[in-house]
Formats: structure tokens, sequence, C-alpha cells
């Protein structure tokens, strides 16, 4: 089995990075089997028989925040430094699932930290925000989850974080919104406490490079 799929990986021509659970993706995909039977499809027709395996390992994928250390993250790159402006890393792509559908939701990360005394390596703000975003998720706690992490690993002067995303539940189904977003903040120390540092923030990341 194994080497038959070596074999695949060979033919494609590339590696695939994602490591599975075989009995969580086992015990996953009788119930979507279930699932397409019970929404009126013929699950052992050609293009479905391998679906209810193909939906477990992507679920498996769009979950494995739950199995990373967002704090060990960032302690594995923490450098002393007298550097103390602020940080700032936009731009970031966020890629979460809502709790209540199960739904995308997508769009972008905002964050900034003020040093006072550690710099991080600066991968490792996506990282945390991947951490978190692979989880089934609201965007309010993801955006505090972030902020909390960054704050209470690094000790900063502090932490600003702004998501704005789309949710496909509000765009696919139920409301049928396309193009409203929704953005969400959270602040800690200089950012909550001084107006012009926020205000600077919040000018950075509007802010074009073009
Ligand atoms: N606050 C918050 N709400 C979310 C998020 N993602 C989805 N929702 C909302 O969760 C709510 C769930 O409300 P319910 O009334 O129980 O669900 P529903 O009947 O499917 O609601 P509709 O989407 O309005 O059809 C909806 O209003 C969604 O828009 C999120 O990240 N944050
Ligand atoms: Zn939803």
């Amino acid at each position: 089995m194994a080497h038959e799929h070596d074999h695949e990986e060979e033919l494609l021509g590339y590696q695939k990075i994602e490591r599975y659970d075989e009995d969580k993706i086992n015990g996953v995909a009788v119930h979507y089997k279930d699932i397409l039977e019970r929404l009126g499809e013929d699950p052992e027709r050609e293009g479905l028989v391998k679906t209810p395996e193909r939906v477990a390992k992507a679920l498996q994928y769009l979950t494995h925040g739950y199995d990373i250390k967002p704090e060990q993250i960032l302690k594995s790159a923490m450098f002393k430094e007298d550097y103390s402006q602020m940080v700032v890393v936009k731009d970031i792509e966020v890629f979460s699932m809502c709790e209540h559908h199960m739904l995308p939701f997508f769009g972008k990360a905002h964050i900034a930290y003020i040093p006072n005394g550690h710099i991080v390596g600066l991968s490792k703000i996506p990282r945390v925000v991947d951490a978190f975003a692979r989880r089934l998720q609201v965007q309010e706690r993801l955006t505090n989850e972030i902020r909390d992490c960054i704050q209470n690993t690094l000790s900063p002067a502090g932490v600003a974080v702004v998501i704005e995303c789309k949710h496909l539940c509000m765009a696919m189904r139920g409301v049928q919104k396309q193009n409203s977003v929704t953005t969400t903040s959270a602040f800690t120390g200089e950012f909550m406490k001084n107006d012009k540092t926020r205000a600077e923030f919040l000018r950075l990341i509007t802010a074009s490079l073009d």
C-alpha cells in the first residue's frame, strides 16, 4: 500500500506534504458515504467512489490547527533586540471555516506589535494566524486568539489585529450577500491606550506599496 502511494507521488512529480491520520480519515469517510446517500446521490458511481475519503482528508487539513501549538511557534523564534518601533505584517491570507455552517470564510489579516525587548521571526506571525484559522471558528474569536497568543508569549508593548473576511455562509446561502466584508479588530497595550499609535497602524495597513 505504502509502495503504491510512493509510486503515485512519483507519477505526479511532486510530494504531497499532508500527513493523514488513517483512523480519523476512515471514521469520517464512513459518515460522508452515508451523507451522500441521504442527499440522494449514488456513492458508488465513479466520480463519487473516493469522495468520502477526499472530503475526510480535506476536513482534516482544514482543521489541522487543533494539533498546532501557536505559543511554541512564537517561542521557537524569539530574539533579544533593541528595536521598539511598530512592526506590521499586513495582507496575510486567512482561510477558515465558520463553526455554524462549516463553510469557509476567507480574507486578510493585518497584525502589528511593538517590541519590548524581543522581536519574533516574521514568518511566525502568519503561522500563528494559520494555527488558529485552521479550526472551526468565528471571526471574532479568531481575532482575539491571535492577539492573546502574541501578547502572552512575546509580552510586547502592544498588539493590534485587524481581520477582513467574506463569509460563504452569507454569500452562497442565507442572506446571499455577495460583497459584504466583515471587519474585526483587537488591540492591547499602546494600541488600546494611544489613539495616535492605533491611527498609525490603521494608516499603515491601508497604505499601498505601489
Ligand atoms: N458573529 C459571527 N457570526 C458568524 C460568523 N460566521 C457565521 N456567522 C453567523 O452565525 C449566525 C448563525 O445564526 P443562525 O440563525 O443560528 O443560523 P442560520 O439560520 O443559518 O442563519 P442565516 O445565516 O441568517 O440563515 C448567522 O447569522 C451567520 O451569519 C462569524 O465569524 N462571526
Ligand atoms: Zn456560517
